[in-house]
């Protein structure tokens, strides 16, 4: 099938949040379509979480039958572990740290949707070999052995992230990949996520940081207060003044090596 005849990964046609008391998603059209990477921008607060978390079913829109829907890949419903399996989705809450695994386990266990490896005799060699694989891309083969409690953020981040890949999801759905991380191992990070791009996995970053935005992605929605405030190709979205709007308060932009920087 042609491109531009699959379904979109995601369309959000008219859906709204209400967690406790606030209406945390207004009214959201937003399609992704197969294949592009996007970033979702925004500051704390503007509901870039509830938008995750509606995406993979741990949060429930506001339901108008007539008005409203919300496909992933043509589709309305989903067993919940195939829809997160399918969408790669990368969250440091998916491994359990009071349990004592290796990192090898903990990415074994994402064949089976679990935050832990209940049964080694249900990995296959052919399971083991690709989770070898993937640990290599992610650069983490040393850390096979080590226990997922005691490695670092950075670490961690990548060992969900090989966790999440071993399903040969069709994309990979970050939350604020580069949170608590230093510097140098934001920068690996995102170097790492640019080459998983460049293999041909569909990248969805959601984050408040502008330089999380690898050059691999060409679209950029903005969220503020619940709503899509600019949706559109990079370039001509990230720019000073829809920032300032949007953050709030007066930048500098820096473009370099297809990263984007505030000064
Ligand atoms: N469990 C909850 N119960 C009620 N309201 C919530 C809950 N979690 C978040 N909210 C509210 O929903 C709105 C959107 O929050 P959300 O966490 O989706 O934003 P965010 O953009 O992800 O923010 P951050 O960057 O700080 O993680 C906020 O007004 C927040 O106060």
């Amino acid at each position: 099938m042609a491109k531009q005849d699959l379904p979109p990964l995601i369309e959000f046609k008219n859906i709204s949040l209400v967690r406790g008391e606030r209406l945390c998603l207004k009214n959201i059209n937003l399609v992704i379509n197969q294949g592009q990477s996007l970033a979702i921008l925004g500051p704390n607060g503007a509901g870039k979480s509830s938008l995750i978390k509606t995406i993979t079913r741990e949060l429930y829109p506001i339901f108008d039958p007539q008005n409203s829907s919300l496909r992933i890949l043509g589709r309305e419903n989903w067993d919940v572990f195939a829809l997160r399996s399918q969408l790669g989705i990368v969250s440091a809450e998916v491994l359990n740290q009071n349990i004592s695994q290796t990192c090898k386990e903990a990415v074994l266990s994402g064949y089976f949707g679990s935050p832990y490896l209940h049964d080694a005799g249900l990995v296959s060699t052919e399971m083991e070999n690709y989770a070898n694989e993937v640990m290599h891309l992610l650069e983490i083969d040393k850390l096979a052995e080590r226990l997922t409690n005691e490695i670092s953020s950075g670490e961690t981040r990548r060992v969900v992230i090989a966790r999440a890949l071993v399903n040969k999801p069709q994309s990979l759905l970050l939350d604020e990949p580069t949170t608590n991380l230093d510097m140098k191992s934001a920068h690996q990070l995102r170097k790492l996520l640019s080459k998983i791009a460049g293999l041909g996995t569909q990248i969805i970053l959601v984050t408040h940081n502008l330089s999380d935005i690898i050059p691999e992605i060409n679209r950029v929605v903005m969220l503020k207060d619940g709503s899509i405030f600019r949706d559109g190709v990079k370039t001509e979205i990230l720019t000073e003044a829809n920032f300032a709007e949007l953050f709030g308060f007066e930048v500098n932009l820096l473009s370099k090596d297809g990263f984007y920087h505030i000064y």
